[in-house]
């Protein structure tokens, strides 16, 4: 058994670790053409004691791009070669990615056929409460009718919604040299804004990674799309700029554990390798801790307080991976000889984790008082009977 699988199993049966995730497959919200406009409730946008509407991601694309894999090796640990035997999405998939707090917002997976745009699909409904629209286009495919899609989605989605991130993942990356990567990059980059320019629409701003699900690349992508997301992101990144700074130490990430998703980093470029360095020292804390951390009997999280790791690599370097919150570790990367000051690092980890504690409970505090103030909004629209009054 491989350990990627070990740990799909305990994360199956673990609800701290798992995604908050509406049942399997088949409980998934669906809308039809006819439905959509009529969910709201379901969906979460009416809902009047719903203390925080979460961003919304969109994954959209031709027909056997890659949406519903992408979403399943990062948000499911589905290896790869499983998606090989992926059936084609034929509804609207919702899921909702709450597993840390920092790390909140659904995730629409759009299956390719859809007619996004027949009259009786309320698309201004979906876009209005969009965050970032990520936009599939198969580099392995003749990719012309893919950005003639792209432009449509993007126009009309720009005109509901003008604060929308416009995503645009050039997918399937691994069957191509890297001067083909590059080529395919431009022409697709070019092609894109050209239309967006022939449409009188400059200002629309697209933003290209190069991904494959059978390397770090998705993730990294994610990375960045969710981290546009994160109003805290420049708390996140100063406080890790104070910490390093003062440690000694060369590079750190603030990791979403489950989905190795880094959530901020330091202000340092982030090179690939050690960015995939990382995933793979957290896969191997997760492994070890599944397989011998949790007694028999126990369904608690292989991940916890305690949780802590120490690598030493053969060039000189040490890797230094420790619990932050429930669901989120450092990992930082430092010289041998600064490690030696262990008891320094650990102590400004010490101060660094109740700063981005404190950063927390601000945003508790925030949503506890939006939700009472729409509680009260609520109440002074119903009278003692529970009958409804509708305001003038
Ligand atoms: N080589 C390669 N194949 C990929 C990659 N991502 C997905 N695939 C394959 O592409 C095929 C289609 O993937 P799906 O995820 O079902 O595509 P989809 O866009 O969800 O398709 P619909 O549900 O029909 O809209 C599958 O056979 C995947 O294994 C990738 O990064 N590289």
């Amino acid at each position: 058994m491989t350990s990627e699988r070990k740990y799909n199993e305990v994360d199956g049966e673990n609800e701290a670790l798992s995604f908050d995730y509406y049942g399997d497959d088949d409980d998934f919200d669906t809308f039809t053409d006819g439905d959509c406009g009529s969910d709201e409730g379901v969906l979460g946008f009416s809902d009047p004691f719903s203390c925080e509407v979460k961003p919304r991601i969109l994954l959209m694309g031709l027909r056997r791009s890659g949406k519903s894999s992408i979403q399943k090796v990062v948000f499911h640990k589905m290896s790869p070669n499983e998606t090989l035997f992926l059936e084609s999405t034929n509804k609207i998939c919702r899921e909702d990615v709450s597993n840390s707090s920092f790390v909140s917002f659904q995730i629409w997976d759009f299956p390719g056929q859809i007619d996004f745009f027949d009259p009786t699909f309320d698309y201004e409904m979906i876009f209005r409460g969009t965050g970032a629209l990520i936009f599939v286009i198969d580099s392995q495919d003749d990719y012309v009718e893919a950005l003639s899609r792209l432009h449509l989605t993007v126009t009309r989605a720009y005109k509901v919604n003008p604060d929308i991130n416009f995503e645009v993942f050039i997918h399937k990356v691994d069957g191509l040299s890297d001067d083909r990567k590059i080529e395919k990059q431009r022409d697709i980059h070019k092609r894109a804004n050209d239309d967006l320019a022939d449409a009188g629409l400059e200002r629309i701003h697209l933003s290209f990674y190069l991904t494959s699900i059978y390397d770090h690349s998705i993730f990294e992508a994610f990375s960045k799309v969710v981290q546009k997301l994160i109003p805290q992101l420049p708390t996140l990144e100063n406080l890790l700029n104070i910490f390093i700074s003062n440690s000694g130490i060369e590079k750190a990430f603030l990791f979403d554990v489950v989905s190795k998703i880094y959530i901020a980093t330091d202000s340092s470029p982030v090179d690939m390798q050690t960015y995939e360095l990382c995933c793979d020292m957290i896969d191997v804390v997760i492994d070890i801790s599944c397989i011998y951390g949790l007694t028999g009997d126990e369904v608690g999280t292989p991940y916890d307080k305690e949780s802590m790791a120490i690598i030493h690599l053969n060039n000189t370097t040490v890797m230094y991976l420790k619990e932050v919150t429930k669901f989120l570790a450092l990992v930082c990367f430092l010289r041998e000889e600064s490690f030696e000051r262990k008891g320094l690092i650990d102590y400004n980890f010490h101060c660094f984790k109740k700063a981005i504690e404190e950063v927390f409970d601000v945003r508790l505090k925030v949503q506890r008082s939006r939700k009472l103030l729409s509680q009260r909004r609520w109440s002074r629209q119903t009278v003692p009977n529970g009958t409804q009054v509708h305001p003038h």
